[in-house]
Parts: C-alpha cells; structure tokens; sequence
C-alpha cells in the first residue's frame, strides 16, 4: 500500500482572488470556508476546512498539490524514504501548519518540478459543507479527485511517483503530440495515470506545457445532475467551457472541462470507476473517450 491515502488539497496563487471565489461558489457549487488568512478564499467541499485554498499573488498558478499520509508513522516512514532517495525534503514551520492545519507537513518538488506537500493529522471543521447547489462531491477514501500535471521525463517521473511514493500505475495512454499543438517528435510521448486509493487515477503526468503548473483538477459529484446544474451555471456564468461532455475510455467518467480564472481546467466529472489492486492490470488505452470530449480550439 503506498504510503500516500488520497490527494488532499490544491494552493492556488491568484492575481483575482475575488474572481476565485465566485467561480468556486457560483460555478463549481463548493462552500467558502474560513481560514486564517484574511486575504485568502477557502473552497471546501466536504468535511474538511477547505480543499482549494486560493492565495493572493503576482501570477496565476498551482502552488502546490497536498497529499494525505495516514498517520504520524507513515508520515515518517515516507520522510525516510526521501532521505534515502536523495529527495531534497522541506520541513513545513509553524505558520505553514497554522495555514494549512494540519499536523505534519513537508515539501518536495517531482522531478518535474511540480510542488507537492504531504500533510497528516488534518483538523476537521464540524460545520457542515452545504453547497447553495445542493452539490455532492465524492471524496472520501477517494480523496478530493484527480490532478493532471505537466512531466517531460517520463522514466524520472515514473520511477518518483511510483518507487518512492508508492502510486500503482492504473493506465497508459500514446500522445499524438500534434494532436495538442506540439511539434512532432519521433519518440512516443506517453500519459501515465496514477492511483494511491480505489480512485481510477489520483494523478496523471502529461508531457504537456502548462503555463499554470497544472493541467487540470477533476472531481467528482454524487449524481449526474451535479454535472448538469453546473454546465448550467458555466453557461449562465460564462465561464469558458473548454470541451463537450464526454466519457472517458480508461476511468468512466463522464465529464466535461472549464476554464478557471487561473489558466488551467477543471474537470467536472461523476461515475468514476474505483479499481481493486489485487484485480486491476495496468494497460494501455487507445481513445481518450468513448463519446464527447470534443475541445475547444485554445483547450486541450
Ligand atoms: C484521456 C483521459 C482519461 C481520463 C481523464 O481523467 C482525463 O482527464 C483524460 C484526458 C486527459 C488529456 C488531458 O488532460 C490533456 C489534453 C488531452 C491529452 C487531450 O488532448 C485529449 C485527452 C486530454
Ligand atoms: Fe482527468
């Protein structure tokens, strides 16, 4: 089992914070939580005090992803095994837990340089987190849903994410790198979807450029009427909608993609497949739908 239970949070740097909170409240039908940072927009989703914490900045990008240990054990037993790697580790400050409260937290950048924290002892808001929509999110065992991040080594990549944090390879998709507006390379480009609990994939590595440090979040709702009411509120809203609905070949899902005011997407999805490791065989999928998913021109 890896040491690493689900993906926890998402910090975003925002040069709009306000737009951040509309968009979250209004369009993704999350509840704006409270936080120590008065300057801050807290997104929450579920019993957590927030799962999108949105910071003021001069750019427009991921900060950081958070990825939930279990326990203070576990918890050492992964610093120990970045020590053993050669894994440069930043041990989080007081204020740092203060933000994010949590127990435990420390730093380290993928060799693609994507920022990632690994926090346990989460403190929980007992305030219930009902959305004006009546949205459901699945999170849960599932964690807060899937990030999709920029990797251009892939055997690198591969080897952190898999050898050292432990994530079981669920899926492997071929890019056609013309089809994503890169040149042509004579060497296959390769998608790599990731999984740390029964959530198809919790990450996926792209050999995509993203301007923002992040491709897309997904996450997922209870019904397909979630999905509907906010394709809705996207339109009334105008916020830019980036594909069609669709369902993808390797998860299931049906979803569809809009722009954040950050730059890149979220996926917005319900009825993805949960997979049992003792089962699961990692394979390598040909179509990145079953049906939908056309995107606009500008998107992905
Ligand atoms: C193919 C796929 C399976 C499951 C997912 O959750 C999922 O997001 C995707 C699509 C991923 C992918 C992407 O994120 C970047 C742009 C891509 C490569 C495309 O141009 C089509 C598929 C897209
Ligand atoms: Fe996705």
């Amino acid at each position: 089992m890896s040491l690493i239970r689900s993906l926890g949070y998402l910090r975003v740097e925002a040069t709009d914070v306000p737009a951040w909170r509309e968009f979250g409240v209004k369009v993704l039908g999350m509840v704006e939580g409270r936080g120590p940072d008065p300057s801050a927009v807290y997104l929450r989703m579920d019993d957590l005090p927030a799962r999108i914490v949105v910071v003021p900045g001069s750019r427009d990008r991921l900060a950081a992803s958070g990825w939930e240990v279990a326990s203070p054990s576990s918890f050492a037993q992964l610093v120990t095994a970045f020590e053993e790697a050669g894994v440069a580790v930043k041990v989080a400050g007081a204020d740092e837990l203060a933000d994010r409260r949590v127990a435990q937290m420390v730093a380290v950048d993928d060799p693609s340089g994507n920022r990632l924290e690994f926090f346990s002892g989460a403190a929980l808001d007992t305030r219930p987190a009902l959305s004006a929509y009546g949205t459901r999110f699945v999170t849960g065992t599932q964690g807060m849903g899937h990030v999709v991040l920029p990797a251009f080594d892939d055997a690198a990549s591969l080897h952190f994410w898999t050898e050292i944090l432990g994530f079981r390879l669920r899926d492997t998709m071929r890019l056609v790198p013309e089809h994503i507006g890169l040149p042509h390379t004579d060497e296959a480009l390769w998608m790599r979807f990731l999984g740390c609990n029964p959530r198809h994939h919790s990450v996926a590595l792209a050999p995509i450029p993203a301007p923002s440090g992040l491709i897309h979040l997904m996450t997922e709702t209870a019904t397909i009427d979630d999905v509907g009411l906010a394709i809705d509120r996207c339109v009334k809203n105008k916020a830019p909608l980036i594909s069609t609905l669709g369902r993808h070949a390797n998860d299931d899902m049906i979803s569809f993609y809009v722009r954040t005011p950050s730059g890149f997407d979220i996926e917005y999805g319900f009825g993805g497949l949960t997979v049992d490791d003792h089962t699961w065989v990692a394979r390598q999928t040909t179509a990145h739908s079953v049906w939908g998913h056309r995107f606009a021109h500008g998107g992905h």
